[in-house]
């Protein structure tokens, strides 16, 4: 049986990988991105080596390092550390699940395989169970993020008795726009104690409306002290003042996805803000262009997200 720890709630910021400009890990640099996002966004939660982390990038000795030193880094920082698992190989993935628990993580994280997909939701229950199985007294939690995966199971569909399937089963991290979907789930299982973590931090609010728990999303490394003052708005019942930071925040997502967003952005965008270099991503990705970090720039500060001397653009040639 799973350890039943405090529920996972609030922000949960989908952790980058640090590189150096050869494209080997920088751990140099975890340490201070912990107390960067502990003392200034505010954010105590991380989720490792997942779609933002380039998880699916790096060799599963790389993925073991990096959990590691997440967890060294965070002790007594951190609330909760939540490990991405998911892997093509239900081997690698019991592996990893495995050295989540012996490090002392706070949860694993499963994405649905995506090469040789599972058809249905039986087949792809089964192999998550199978992973969970490899770490029986750690918090479980299945990461649907069906545009990049390719797998189209709803997640709905997928819940409806998962526990008696997998027992440790904990949560749903939801990274999809489908509302209806996402509100079924929370509606369907209203009893049980889920975390429900929203994936699209663009549209937040809508999903704290229909039941979400907490939030992991990429942009809380840079945002998290903006989106944590919406989720005290919300909790105050202070809807507009809640939808207001929540327009502010799209008016920026939605400036840089038009200029085209991802993970490179990402490394771009939290290098900028934090002055802690992020480095570039790994192929096949490729570094934000010069003009997406100069746009970038001018519309955070235009938004008032930051003020010019806030940013600190001492690493900007390594982003370039
Ligand atoms: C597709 C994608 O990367 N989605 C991001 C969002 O945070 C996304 O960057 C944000 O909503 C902007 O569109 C997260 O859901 C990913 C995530 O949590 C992760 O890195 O594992």
């Amino acid at each position: 049986m799973a350890s039943r720890k405090k529920k996972l709630q609030g922000l949960v910021a989908a952790t980058i990988t640090p590189m150096t400009e050869h494209g080997e890990i920088n751990f140099s640099v975890i340490g201070q991105y912990v107390d960067y996002l502990v003392e200034e966004q505010g954010v105590k939660n991380i989720f490792v080596n997942g779609t933002t982390g380039e998880g699916l990038s790096l060799s599963v000795s790389e993925r073991r390092q990096v959990a590691e030193e997440w967890m060294t880094k965070g002790r007594n920082k951190l609330d909760q550390v939540v490990i991405h698992v998911g892997a093509l190989s239900l081997k690698e993935s019991q592996e990893l699940a495995r050295h989540a628990a012996e490090i002392g993580a706070d949860g694993i994280a499963v994405i649905a395989p995506f090469f040789l997909k599972p058809w249905n939701k039986d087949v792809l229950i089964n192999f998550l169970k199978e992973v969970a199985a490899a770490a029986p007294a750690l918090p479980f939690y299945y990461y649907h993020i069906p545009a990049l995966t390719g797998v189209k199971i709803r997640a709905e569909e997928l819940l409806d008795g998962i526990q008696e399937k997998i027992p440790t089963f904990q949560g749903l991290k939801f990274s999809d726009t489908d509302l209806l979907d996402f509100g079924q789930c929370v509606d369907q299982n209203r009893e049980r104690q889920f975390a429900f973590l929203f994936g699209v931090d663009e549209q937040l609010l809508s999903a704290l409306v229909m039941g979400a728990t907490g939030a992991v999303g990429s942009t809380y490394n840079y945002l998290g002290k903006k989106t944590n003052q919406m989720l005290e708005a919300f909790e105050q019942k202070d809807f507009s003042s809640a939808l207001n930071h929540q327009f502010c925040i799209q008016r920026f997502i939605n400036f840089v996805l038009k200029l085209g967003f991802g993970v490179s952005q990402t490394k771009a965008i939290m290098t900028l803000v934090s002055g802690i270099p992020m480095g570039p991503p790994r192929p096949p990705l490729q570094r934000a262009s010069r003009e997406f970090i100069d746009e970038a720039k001018a519309s955070l500060e235009s938004l008032d997200f930051l003020s010019s001397t806030d940013l600190k653009d001492g690493n900007l040639e390594s982003c370039s």
